[in-house]
């Protein structure tokens, strides 16, 4: 018998089934497929232009694709814009921090989706900084406080902040679209074990990242495009960075 989750059955959290995408003229991605269980990392590779920004686009709703079918739990969907996306559980964490500079954490992580209470529909702020603050422990992003501000935190710190964020709300899929591309030796490291414990909590995690050192510290599996086309996917684990980069290169 069939185990049933979320109302599912045990197909892949996300099945991109030969999606494809042009822009005019231009062919971004052609006839990708792939299947993302939940628990699993797997990174997205590629030189400059291969489209791996636009798969993740097609993925949270921001692009539709041009043909092919994206499946979640099993299910088909069509995502009208970014929020339908979000609405079926998935997040996206970009390099550029889409974090409210001026506003404590606590908000930045219910920003659009604040908790209220009462009739008039009140913030609740000690609901919000609770939850945040649970969170935070949780993940161990280590913030003096629920309400410190944005800008007094670290590059390190926020990126762990945007992450705990799509945690909060990302109920089946997380993006990362080079989530260290801006930060230090030692922040990346963190940020780095925040993903990590992401795993633990069962979701999917899709990672872009140009540092294939990174990719081999965090995925289980290697997804290599070259101008838009899927050369390949391997197991991290029976793979190594010279078969990775000549088949980003196709030289070798
Ligand atoms: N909105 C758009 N309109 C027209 N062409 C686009 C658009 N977005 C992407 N492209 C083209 O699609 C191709 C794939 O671009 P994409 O940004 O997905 O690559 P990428 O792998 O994310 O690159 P990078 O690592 O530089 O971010 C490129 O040729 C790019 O010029």
């Amino acid at each position: 018998m069939k185990t049933t989750v979320h109302g599912g059955s045990d197909a892949p959290v996300l099945a991109l089934d030969n999606i494809h995408k042009a822009f005019g003229g231009v062919v971004a991605v052609e006839d990708f497929s792939l299947e993302l269980r939940a628990g699993e990392i797997v990174a997205l590779v590629g030189d400059n232009g291969a489209g791996k920004s636009t798969l993740v686009k097609m993925i949270s709703g921001v692009h539709a694709p041009s043909s092919g079918t994206i499946r979640l739990d099993g299910e088909a969907v069509s995502f009208s814009d970014a929020s339908v996306a979000r609405a079926h559980g998935i997040e996206v964490v970009y390099q550029d921090l889409a974090l409210a500079d001026q506003q404590p954490v606590y908000m930045n992580m219910f920003l659009g989706r604040e908790t209220v209470r009462g009739p008039l529909n009140l913030l609740d702020r000690k609901a919000m900084m609770r939850e945040t603050q649970a969170l935070v422990d949780e993940l161990d992003v280590r913030i003096p406080s629920a309400k410190a501000i944005i800008r007094d935190l670290s590059g390190g710190q926020r990126q762990g902040v945007a992450i705990a964020r799509a945690t909060h709300w990302a109920r089946k899929l997380i993006l990362l679209d080079e989530p260290t591309a801006a930060l230090g030796v030692a922040e990346t490291a963190k940020v780095e074990d925040i993903v990590r414990t992401l795993r633990e909590r069962n979701i999917a995690i899709l990672i872009i990242s140009h540092s294939l050192d990174q990719v081999f510290r965090l995925s289980d599996r290697i997804c290599v495009l070259r101008r838009g086309i899927q050369i390949g996917v391997r197991e991290t684990a029976k793979t190594d960075k010279n078969e990775i980069v000549s088949m980003i290169t196709g030289v070798g």
